[in-house]
């Protein structure tokens, strides 16, 4: 950290402009911003390492957070220099209500888009909600360097979608770094200064919040009204809980203390709380001694949205996995989970999480970081099933599907965006369709490309839809999507047995109609991956009681001594040790063992693995 002479406090509101980049994902948000950072003299050219916004290994080696989620720019238009606060937002479906709260911090947006690929879904998720929170938008052509740019094709396509002139939308080349001061003057040329009541009470919206291992819980806020002062004493107006300030800055890019933040500035607070839950996205800062009534809207807990159980595959491992859950958890707030026994499996954990890619990230992070080897059980979405005696239960695992019977069951949905060239419309229908999707409509962005936007049960997508709507659609589709609240299904919960013995591992709620699909496709994995036993095992799998599918494994003796004759007793010794060793790592399902590897293959999706968007 700088702690070179503290900056003066509070720039003036009307010589700030706030804003951030909306971009699908490659199409240059990074190397646009290292631009900035160059031209505007924040980074020597000397440092300037490619992507230094991204260096997250510099990040560790100092122990200091330098990805900054905000930084902090000098420019200087017609003789006055300006702050400009460049807000990073998050890139993935996963984390939409980050990607909110980091929009609801500025007053503008650039909207970036590769001039040789042209609007993607996610940009266009991203701008629906930036124009939600009343964005001036700038819209801005990226890597027209590039032979196989387009600038003139896909200018028309933003304007004719932001309903701007096609001259109106800038051309610019991170790469090259041609146009980008005069996107810089554009910045403060049209976006409008942040307003605010500098009299008022304090009030600043926590738009991040990052775990730092030397200096515990870094906040990124927004000031809205009033000032907030070094040492003074802050509540969070979410719990009334009250910190001490014991530094504020602004990162520029590296933090620099300053004495203080005001109206419409960007910055960060450092209290010393060790776990983000003490300091959440969306959140209200106030001055303790003279809080503000009234917090800044918008403010919600983060709801897991996919939960997956957690098991050590070396049960012994169970204390390493809780103490490692407990570690995450200081760094992210959305990250919740229970202790939960399965009689497959053994004890692990429940875990919620916030889509897919934040269950693969937690699960990598657990393996690679904390050395831990994983299973984890097929993840399901919240459901919520009520009884006909009226009760109401929220099933968030297989195993509390209540026995009753069910008078209603509701699943999540989302609204999801599907970009694509419009000769795969048909394509797209029929998979949509199949994935129980209802179209809400259809726009043409051009005469070739199409936005076509469905409803879907977010338990359909988290699987393997974006794979298949990129094999469809020979990787030309963009997917993105946010949560669009419940509906009613027809959802049955599918046993998996052996040998009449529920493993409860493998039971799924499923839609009616695809609980033949799963049953049949379950009871074909496991009898390919348990060996044969000294009698027959039957799988079946079923709903209640009735089977709706079956396989058999025929018996077998099986005699490792079979191939030593003669009397080479060390050998025998050897191969019963052997099987003693693997017997350690069998599981007893009743009387079946099953191999631990046959429990991790039949739970890994393989094929239907869900992959992130990317
Ligand atoms: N030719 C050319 N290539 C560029 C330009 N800007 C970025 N690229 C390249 O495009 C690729 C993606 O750029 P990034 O800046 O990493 O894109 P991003 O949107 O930040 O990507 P993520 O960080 O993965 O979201 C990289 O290979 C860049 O070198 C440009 O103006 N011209």
């Amino acid at each position: 950290m700088a702690r070179k002479a503290l900056e003066p406090a509070a720039t003036p509101p009307e010589m700030i402009r706030n804003f951030c980049i909306i971009a699908h994902i490659d199409h240059g948000k990074s190397t646009l911003a290292d631009r900035m950072l160059q031209l505007t003299g924040v980074v020597e050219q000397r440092a300037m390492r490619a992507q230094y916004l991204d260096r997250m290994d510099i990040e560790r080696e100092r122990g200091i957070t330098i990805k900054s989620q905000a930084v902090r720019m000098p420019w200087e238009l017609d003789g006055q220099t300006y702050a400009l606060n460049m807000i990073d937002t998050p890139g993935h479906v996963d984390f939409t209500y980050e990607v909110s709260r980091s929009l609801a911090a500025c007053e503008g947006a650039i909207l970036l888009v590769d001039a040789a690929q042209g609007i993607e879904a996610q940009t266009l998720a991203n701008l629906y909600l930036a124009m939600e929170n009343d964005l001036e938008i700038i819209p801005v052509l990226n890597k027209i360097d590039l032979p196989a740019a387009q600038p003139e094709k896909y200018a028309a396509e933003i304007a004719g979608l932001i309903g701007a002139d096609p001259d109106d939308v800038l051309k610019v080349s991170g790469k090259t770094g041609e146009g980008v001061e005069a996107l810089l003057d554009k910045i403060v040329g049209t976006l409008p200064a942040p307003v605010g009541d500098a009299d008022a009470p304090a009030r600043a919206m926590i738009f991040d919040s990052v775990y730092d291992t030397y200096r515990g819980v870094v906040t990124y806020v927004r000031v809205v009204d009033g000032k907030l002062n070094p040492r003074e004493k802050i509540a969070m107006m979410s719990t009334g809980a009250t910190h001490e300030l014991l530094e504020i800055g602004v990162s520029s890019p590296e933090p620099t203390a300053t004495k203080g933040l005001g109206v419409g500035e960007v910055g960060y607070l450092i209290t010393g709380v060790k776990d983000v839950r003490q300091s959440k996205v969306g959140d209200t800062v106030t001055n303790a001694a003279k809080p503000a009534d009234k917090a800044i809207g918008g403010y919600s807990d983060p709801k897991p949205m996919v939960f997956s159980g957690l098991y050590p595959i070396d049960g012994s491992d169970y204390p390493l996995l809780r103490d490692a859950l407990d570690k995450l958890k200081l760094n992210d707030a959305a990250l919740v989970y229970e202790p939960e026994t399965s009689a497959a499996l053994g004890f692990g954990f429940r875990v919620g999480f916030l889509g897919m890619l934040h269950l693969e990230i937690t699960r990598e992070r657990l393996e690679s970081e904390f050395d831990l080897d994983l299973i984890s059980t097929l993840p399901n979405v919240v459901y919520q099933v009520t009884t006909d005696d009226g009760r109401v239960t929220e099933v968030t695992n297989p195993s509390e599907f209540p026995d009753g019977k069910i008078a209603d069951i509701t699943e999540p949905v989302v609204k999801s965006t599907i970009l694509i060239p419009s000769e795969f419309i048909g394509a797209v229908m029929e998979l949509c369709q199949n994935k129980r999707g209802n179209l809400l409509g259809m726009d043409y962005l051009s005469e070739e490309r199409v936005e076509m936007r469905y409803t879907l049960p977010l338990a359909e997508i988290v699987f393997d839809f974006f794979d298949q709507l990129k094999s469809k659609t020979r990787g030309y589709a963009s997917l993105d999507y946010e949560p669009a609240g419940e509906q009613s299904a027809n959802l049955v919960k599918v046993d998996i047995l052996l040998q009449g013995d529920k493993v409860d591992a493998f039971s799924s709620i499923v839609h009616r109609e695809k609980a033949y699909g799963y049953g049949t496709m379950m009871a074909t994995k496991l009898k390919d991956l348990i060996p044969r036993q000294q009698f027959e095992v039957p799988i079946q799998a079923a709903i209640g009681t009735r089977v709706i599918a079956r396989e058999n494994i025929r018996a077998i003796r099986k005699d490792v001594l079979a191939k030593c004759y003669g009397g080479d007793i060390s050998r025998k010794r050897k191969l019963l040790e052997k099987q003693k060793e693997g017997k350690k790592r069998m599981k007893m399902v009743g009387s079946v063992e099953v191999p631990q590897e046959a429990f991790i293959a039949a739970l890994s999706q393989g094929d239907e693995k869900p992959k992130d968007k990317k």
